[in-house]
């Protein structure tokens, strides 16, 4: 079949295929390859760059171009598609001929230093991968660069990846000339001599090399498929993979830029350069696991970190199963890969080479051991206990050098670890765009993607709910119930819950598909028996469940085949089955069942739940039955009372939405309405006291400054369940009472899904306060949430926010009519000129509005805004009256 048509009848694949978790890499790959062979020219490829335009946009026009270009052309892109895609992506695909001997033959050889860029454009995108920062100091030393085309080339806005900032810097020395051409080749070479002799000087001892293939094929197996989809069909993370926010943590209070995998390790954001662990924080769901496994598989595959010779992945859910004491040795053959050849050459290479080693530990907040830094192991072959060996490795006394990345939630990483951090980097779940890839690749049916986008489109909190990629994911998989929901279209979290526990029941039994509420009737056991099995874990800790807890909680065969359980897989030492919940959101949400469906629950159970720092066990054990076998009592001293805290919190939430209107009657089915009401009302109590508390300690004002209060994370979490209850009556109580003038969330991890909670909240405040949202994630759709309460807010302060021009428009379009606005404060944003008009009309329309009030204030700096804003922004102000300061 000819290339031509291959191409055209594969097309949605190929597609598919080059835009891949919406990462641009393979498309820039096959555009540099496409250069190199000279089936493209310059123009066209500044046209085709997706760093100039949507990547699908610019995959499409490749295909198209390329198939206007004739036969050979057609060949030459399925030839670098063939090159630079992945086993798994090429699974079904044909490439037909591919023209891979003697490519480089066929053209005559580079005569100058310019054309050689475009020739071996593929390879040195590839050198120039860690030497892109050397070779530009080198070409600003020759006066070929300046400083400010340097730093340019090296911000992470436009160039998120070492290749992107590889590919940036050879466009722009292209644009200089032969001269710099030459200079940065030169550069290249030297580089190339120094590297050639290291590596004879240091040539591996094939003993190691065999190992580290064995280590790469088993990380990369075990990284090729999602485990979350357990029980209802593998998916292949290259597939579904969708770039998620990556940012450093806020030491410093310049811009945030995004930043790419492999930045995790470099050297943006450090805080403390004496320390090897990185730590990766995120809430629930936001991604980090998934993330490391994507690191771990573009290691295995040598996409990434090419300069690491072994990475060893540790789960520290899998570690605390560990309960013998273990040397580093055990820890690294026995947990991650056993070596066939000589242990003892392989360790002493190990201990010899830490530069070369990268040790990943998922999941800290799930140890179930408190970080402590009292017993330090520094002799590697010393036997102690896991919870030691992994201390040790972390703050560095043991194998100091070996670099570390650590996922965990935030709340789980106390001071005294935070000592030995390096840098934290923070996963901040999905960009709006990202939300758009992730379900066109879950739904490669477009119909179907884009129905779901509309849905997503017309519903704002569920939008911004999904810019948590858990939530992402149980969306874009319960589509049908979504598209059969259209009146009570979900907008909470337990909304999207109840939409998968459905949806697994109703997988199962699809002839009582229609009768979902009567089908709860008859099994509301089904759902006590797994949320026995959630709580009982969750108060201890345990996250990985044998087959004789199972059988004590009574949880049959046939609830496992629901597919809210998986199989755990990687216990050492372990023969027996093990078990874990789809996702340990999953897990709070089966115990929350629980707590509302069980008429047992002690009449303290939701009060302590709501008091989370006092409390010690939920419900009592003969709750349970009589022999629960988890270790709680012995274990409870251990683990981290604040992750463990975290996941309680998450189950209360999930407790606040079951007892809400709008879910009773899923409990009412089964249970008496009396019972319900009791506990509901116990809620509400323990919300609106909750909120008390924190109104109390509001110190009163000095003089001339305002009454304000700084909110804690604990007051967002109370916010948070208010509006999981959907009910305006506590959200209105909740706040009669607060009598501030400004109210300060810096700092508190607030994202799209808090706007929600706190306008629903806020929006019932007596009085207008300052709103202050500082170093925050709200977005635009978060803004878009924060709209409905901005009538009771006199200021709106989102510096460091991930705010764009679209969403000030939004911002500007609504607030011009709200008498009492006052001031915006949009620091470090990502506006350009394109906002500029909008805040002009705003001025211009506000001007008369409020000529006789007090000063407007606007503070717009450390944007992308040039003079072309300017300008427009000085239209804006033209005959202005009442603006004091413009920042
Ligand atoms: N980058 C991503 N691309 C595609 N899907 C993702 C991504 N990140 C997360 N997901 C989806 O969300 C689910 C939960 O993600 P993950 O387990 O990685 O979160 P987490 O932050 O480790 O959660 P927790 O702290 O609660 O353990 C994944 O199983 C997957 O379905």
């Amino acid at each position: 079949m000819s290339a031509e048509r291959l191409l055209r009848i594969q097309r949605e694949r190929l597609l598919g295929a080059l835009c891949c978790g919406g990462m641009t890499e393979a498309l820039e790959s096959v555009l540099d390859l496409l250069l190199a062979w000279d089936v493209l020219q310059w123009e066209d490829y500044q046209i085709l760059r997706p760093s100039e335009r949507p990547l699908y946009h610019s995959a499409r026009e490749l295909l198209d171009l390329v198939g206007s270009k004739g036969e050979v052309a057609c060949e030459l892109l399925l030839t670098a598609l063939n090159d630079i895609l992945h086993k798994a992506q090429k699974v079904g695909l044909s490439f037909g001929a591919v023209r891979s001997d003697g490519l480089g033959a066929q053209w005559p050889l580079p005569t100058t230093a310019v054309q050689t860029l475009q020739v071996d454009r593929p390879c040195l995108v590839k050198r120039l991968r860690g030497h892109v920062a050397a070779a530009l100091d080198v070409l600003v030393e020759s006066g070929d660069l300046t400083v400010y085309e340097s730093d340019e080339v090296q911000l992470p806005i436009h160039t998120p990846s070492q290749q992107a900032s590889a590919r940036r810097l050879l466009d722009l020395v292209r644009s200089k000339g032969e001269c710099a051409a030459a200079i940065l080749l030169q550069f290249l070479h030297k580089l190339e001599n120094l590297s050639t002799s290291h590596d004879k000087e240091k040539a591996f001892p094939a003993e190691l090399l065999q190992y580290h293939k064995k280590l790469r094929s088993s990380v990369s197996a075990q990284s090729l498929f999602l485990s979350t989809y357990g029980g209802t069909g593998s998916l292949s993370l290259d597939d579904i993979y969708t770039e998620g926010l990556l940012e450093v943590a806020q030491g410093s209070r310049e811009p945030q830029q995004p930043l790419g995998l492999e930045d995790i390790l470099g050297p943006v954001g450090t805080l403390n350069a004496e320390a090897d662990t990185v730590l990766l924080s995120g809430e629930a769901g936001s991604g980090k696991s998934t993330l490391l496994q994507r690191l771990h598989q573009l290691w295995a595959r040598s996409v990434a970190l090419e300069h690491l010779l072994l990475l060893f992945p540790f789960s520290c859910r899998r570690l605390s199963s560990e309960d013998r004491e273990v040397t580093l040795r055990d820890l690294l053959f026995r947990h991650c890969c056993w070596p066939d050849g000589d242990h003892e050459m392989l360790f002493r290479y190990i201990l010899d080479n830490p530069h070369c080693l990268l040790f990943t530990f998922d999941g800290l907040d799930e140890f179930r051991h408190t970080f402590s830094d009292e017993r330090r192991l520094c002799c590697p072959t010393e036997p102690a206990p896991v919870s030691t060996v992994l201390f040790s490795l972390l703050q560095g006394s043991l194998m100091q050098g070996v670099c570390k990345v650590v996922t965990s939630r935030p709340e789980a990483v106390g001071t005294s670890l935070r000592r030995y951090i390096r840098k934290e980097v923070q996963l901040k779940g999905f960009s709006p765009e990202a939300i758009n890839s992730f379900v066109q690749n879950h739904h490669r049916d477009s119909r179907v993607s884009v129905h779901i986008l509309d849905i997503l489109r017309s519903n704002s909190a569920l939008f911004g709910l999904c810019h948590i990629p858990v939530l992402c994911w149980i969306v874009s998989k319960c589509y049908k119930e979504l598209l059969s929901s259209s009146v009570n279209q979900p907008r909470t979290f337990t909304d999207v819950y109840v939409m998968i526990l459905q949806h697994f029941m109703q997988h199962r039994h699809p002839q009582q598909c229609t009768m979902w509420m009567n089908w709860m009737t008859g099994h509301t056991d089904v759902a006590l028996r797994l949320g026995c099995l959630a709580l009982r874990g969750l108060e201890s800790a345990h996250y990985v469940f044998s087959d004789l807890d199972l059988v004590k909680c009574g949880v049959t065969e046939d609830d496992i085949a629901l597919g809210f359980l998986v199989h755990s897989e990687g216990l050492s030492g372990s023969d027996d089955k093990h078990y874990e919940f789809l996702h340990v959101t999953m897990q709070c949400f089966f115990a929350a069942l629980f707590v509302t469906l069980n008429d047992d629950t002690n009449r303290s159970t939701i009060p302590k739940l709501f008091n989370l720092y006092k409390q010690q066990v939920l419900v009592p054990h003969d709750c349970f039955g009589p022999c629960f076998s988890l270790q709680q009592e012995s274990e409870s001293k251990m683990h981290t009372a604040e992750s463990k805290k975290a996941n309680l919190q998450i189950m209360a939430t999930f407790v606040s939405g079951l007892l809400s209107q709008r879910h009773r009657n899923l409990l009412l089915l089964s249970r008496p309405a009396g019972a319900i009401e009791r506990k509901f009302r116990q809620v509400a109590r323990a919300l609106s006291q909750g909120l008390k508390k924190h109104f109390r300690f509001i110190p009163c004002p000095v003089e001339g400054e305002k009454k304000s209060m700084h909110a804690m994370p604990e007051f967002v979490w109370l916010i948070k369940c208010i509006y999981e209850t959907q009910d305006e009556a506590i959200a209105r109580a909740a706040v009669a009472k607060l009598q501030v003038e400004h109210l300060k969330l810096t700092y508190c991890n607030i994202g799209p899904v808090e706007c929600s909670a706190l306008a629903y909240v806020l929006q019932h405040l007596r009085s207008p306060v300052g709103l202050q949202l500082d170093y925050n994630s709200v977005g635009d759709v978060g803004l878009e949430q924060l709209l409905s309460c901005l009538h009771m807010c006199n200021s709106l302060h989102l510096r460091n926010n991930n705010v764009t021009d679209e969403g000030v428009h939004r911002l500007t379009e609504k607030v011009v009519h709200f008498e009492n606005f006052q001031k915006i404060a949009l620091f470090n944003n990502k506006l350009t000129d394109a906002c500029m008009l909008h805040i002009a009309e705003f001025l211009k329309a506000k001007q008369n509005f409020i000529a006789l009030r007090q000063a407007l204030c606007c503070r717009l700096g450390n944007n992308y805004i040039t003079a072309v804003g300017a300008e427009q922004l000085a239209e804006g102000l033209r005959g202005h009256r009442s603006l004091q300061f413009l920042g």
